[in-house]
């Protein structure tokens, strides 16, 4: 296990992924320091999400290496799951259990991947349900609680297995517009507390407040990595540009 803190939380370099003939991902390279917040923007296609999730190898690249905190993640079997473990996901889709109470749905993997005692992480269960601000709902079953709602669940859920990193690809996308507010503040205040973030959102409110950095990608490369202040203000290319215009003027 790494920690000395010069050693990139994230780090792929040249990763390229091609569905069938489209080449997804072009040559990627990219190092996030520890505790650096990422948002990830671009138009639909650009390949944001097939970014987020080859960082964790749910999406297995062609050719490129990803480490995770120092450690080369391999392309699958055992270590894979284990490393895989460090890294949190949250996406669109909640995907809790339905038949399992909220409470159950943040205490089964560390029961099961980590081997966490019951009662510990039942313990930090409910703490991070009450992180979340979400503990009184603890013995209701996921259809039972509004889509914000189920989503804090969610990010509670990635949090107990302790990740190094989180990996949010558009976790407010699917919610009603009175909800995505609630998420964003979780994430913002986890961002706050020093988490490791890439995000890939089109809430460009929360990558004004809450991102060091934004990275925009078009066509499978990035084209843009610079800070949200530069990258709102100062667009360097034509593509961020046409970008932020049909944003702003949505
Ligand atoms: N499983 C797949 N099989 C074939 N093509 C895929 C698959 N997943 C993604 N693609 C294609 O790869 C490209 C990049 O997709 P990706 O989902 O990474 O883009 P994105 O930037 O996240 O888009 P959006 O903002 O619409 O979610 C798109 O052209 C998409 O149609």
């Amino acid at each position: 296990m790494t920690t000395d803190v010069a050693t990139p939380m994230i780090k792929a370099v040249a990763v390229n992924k091609y569905f069938g003939d489209l080449h997804v991902l072009r040559e990627i390279t990219l190092e996030v320091p520890r505790g650096q917040v990422v948002v990830v923007l671009g138009p639909s296609g650009s390949g944001k999400s097939t970014l987020c999730r080859a960082i964790n190898r749910l999406e297995p690249v062609n050719s490129g290496e990803v480490a995770v905190d120092g450690v080369p993640l391999p392309a699958e079997g055992k270590a894979l799951a284990s490393l895989r473990a460090d890294v949190g996901m949250v996406f669109q889709q909640f995907n809790l259990f339905a038949h399992k109470t909220i409470l159950e749905n943040v205490m089964l993997a560390p029961v099961k991947v980590r081997k966490t005692a019951a009662a510990q992480a039942r313990a930090t269960a409910m703490e991070l349900l009450e992180r979340v601000g979400i503990a009184d709902q603890a013995d209701k079953y996921p259809a039972q609680l509004s889509g914000g709602q189920q989503q804090r669940v969610a990010i509670a859920r990635a949090l107990a297995m302790r990740p190094k990193v989180m990996l949010f690809d558009e976790p407010t996308s699917a919610l009603d517009p009175e909800m995505v507010q609630e998420v964003l503040d979780v994430m913002a205040g986890l961002a706050k507390d020093g988490m490791t973030m890439l995000v890939v959102t089109h809430e460009m409110g929360f990558a004004r407040r809450a991102a060091d950095r934004v990275i925009f990608m078009a066509d499978g490369e990035i084209v843009e990595d610079t800070t949200p202040e530069e990258f709102f203000t100062k667009p360097r290319s034509e593509r961020a540009k046409d970008f932020l215009g049909k944003i702003l003027t949505h």
